[in-house]
């Protein structure tokens, strides 16, 4: 399974063309919308998401609700573009957003890609950089994961996520997966502690009235994985690396860590592997999961723990010093119509992307052209390891 994504942030859609779905999983527009309106919400998010109202089109590969085999492409409107258009009488927040994406940027903000993308692309308007290395493209990663995530959910694989710290205020609970899962539409900073949760809204409000921005922890834990998905035979076939790269290729994410991630660079390796045991029920097991569901870059049967880090985001309301691309004159970077924090969000960003690299590698594993033979070998593959 791959995809390709397309479209810019205030251009009319972001369209996502996914190739390799097996036939007959039964997929609708809602069930990936209620995904999309997940990454919406959460505290600390600007004023684009009160305009935009993410809905998913599907407009190839389904057929009375059923998948075909053939690519699937799926459609999120931007409902800002009409902001650009220079037409109709406009709403007051229409008005600014006119005037915010008319004005030519020749002002880069550290942190983002403006200045990296205007040399390498020989943009003079940073606005050419900025509508497609905008976060407006993890819209089009949470629809492939909703697809990926309904595909797993046949197989009785779950993937969920939460938000474990943000601007150094930390969730230390250790929640089970069952409790995450539990918690998922919940709160608006998706922590299940609602103390933590109240001091993590009122440090992004501190942020936001100070003109910065801060960034923080998510955790995407994956459970009822087979074991062996993924290889230890090449590199790019471990299903670790894969997930790596996935969730540092997000907007601001700046690391990625499986189990008990940095902390094991101090633990003796005795507190680290997690210790082996076998009944006649269900065959091997696991004693701990310190390592986060991976050895050898394939599953282990363990829940997946996979913990990412995002940095605050660039765009600073106090903006720090830039130099004007035409001028070369020393000011303030631009300042750009903002989220302070964006971390509730991105952890559904992360779990889909996490989904993804998961049904990936399910259908690398077992290649199959329809969803009755997907389900029939991962059920005789998990019946065989229960006998090994
Ligand atoms: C869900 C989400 C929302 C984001 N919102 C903003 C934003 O409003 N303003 C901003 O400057 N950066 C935002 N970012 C981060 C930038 O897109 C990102 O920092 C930029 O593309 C540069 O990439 P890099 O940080 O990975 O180097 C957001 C990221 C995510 C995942
Ligand atoms: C549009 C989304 O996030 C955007 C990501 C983003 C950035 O620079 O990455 C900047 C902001 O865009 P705008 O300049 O239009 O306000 C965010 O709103 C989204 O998540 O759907």
């Amino acid at each position: 399974m791959r995809f390709l994504t397309a479209g810019e942030s205030h251009g009319p859609q972001l369209t996502v063309i996914i190739e390799g779905m097996p036939a007959n999983l039964f997929l609708t527009a809602e069930e990936i919308t209620t995904e999309l309106l997940k990454r919406q919400g959460g505290y600390g998010r600007g004023r684009r998401m009160q305009i935009e109202k993410d809905t998913v089109e599907i407009m190839s590969g389904v057929r009375n609700g059923y998948t075909l085999g053939s690519p699937v492409t799926l459609v999120v409107k931007n409902d800002d573009h009409k902001h650009w258009l220079n037409i109709m009488g406009v709403s007051p927040i229409a008005e600014s957003a006119q005037e915010q994406m008319k004005r030519v940027i020749t002002k880069p903000r550290p942190g983002h890609a403006d200045l990296v993308g205007g040399m390498k692309y020989d943009h003079r308007d940073l606005r050419n950089v900025l509508e497609r290395s905008s976060a407006r493209e993890t819209a089009a990663r949470v629809a492939v994961g909703a697809v990926s995530k309904i595909l797993l959910q046949q197989l009785d694989i779950h993937v969920m996520s939460r938000v474990k710290e943000i601007g150094g205020i930390r969730d230390e609970s250790n929640y089970t997966p069952e409790e995450i899962a539990a918690g998922n539409d919940l709160n608006d900073v998706r922590c299940l502690n609602e103390t933590v949760a109240a001091q993590m809204r009122e440090r992004i409000d501190d942020a936001k009235k100070a003109g910065d921005s801060i960034g923080g922890e998510v955790e995407v834990c994956v459970v009822n994985c087979p074991p062996g998905l993924g290889s230890y035979v090449h590199y790019d076939r471990k299903l670790d690396g894969r997930i790596a790269q996935s969730v540092v290729s997000i907007n601001a994410f700046k690391g990625v860590s499986f189990g008990e991630g940095f902390k094991m660079a101090s633990m003796p390796g005795s507190s680290v592997q997690d210790p082996i045991a076998y009944n006649e029920t269900t065959g091997f097991y696991r004693l701990s999961n310190h390592l986060g569901g991976f050895e050898g870059g394939m599953t282990n049967g363990m829940p997946i723990i996979v913990n990412a880090v995002m940095k605050p985001i660039p765009t600073l309301y106090k903006p720090l010093p830039s130099v004007d691309i035409i001028s070369k004159e020393s000011y303030q970077a631009s300042i750009e119509r903002s989220d302070s924090c964006a971390v509730p969000a991105a952890s559904i960003v992360c779990e889909h992307a996490v989904a993804f690299e998961i049904a990936r590698a399910v259908l690398e594993e077992f290649q199959s052209n329809h969803m009755d033979q997907l389900k029939t070998q991962v059920e005789r593959y998990r019946e065989e390891l229960r006998h090994f």
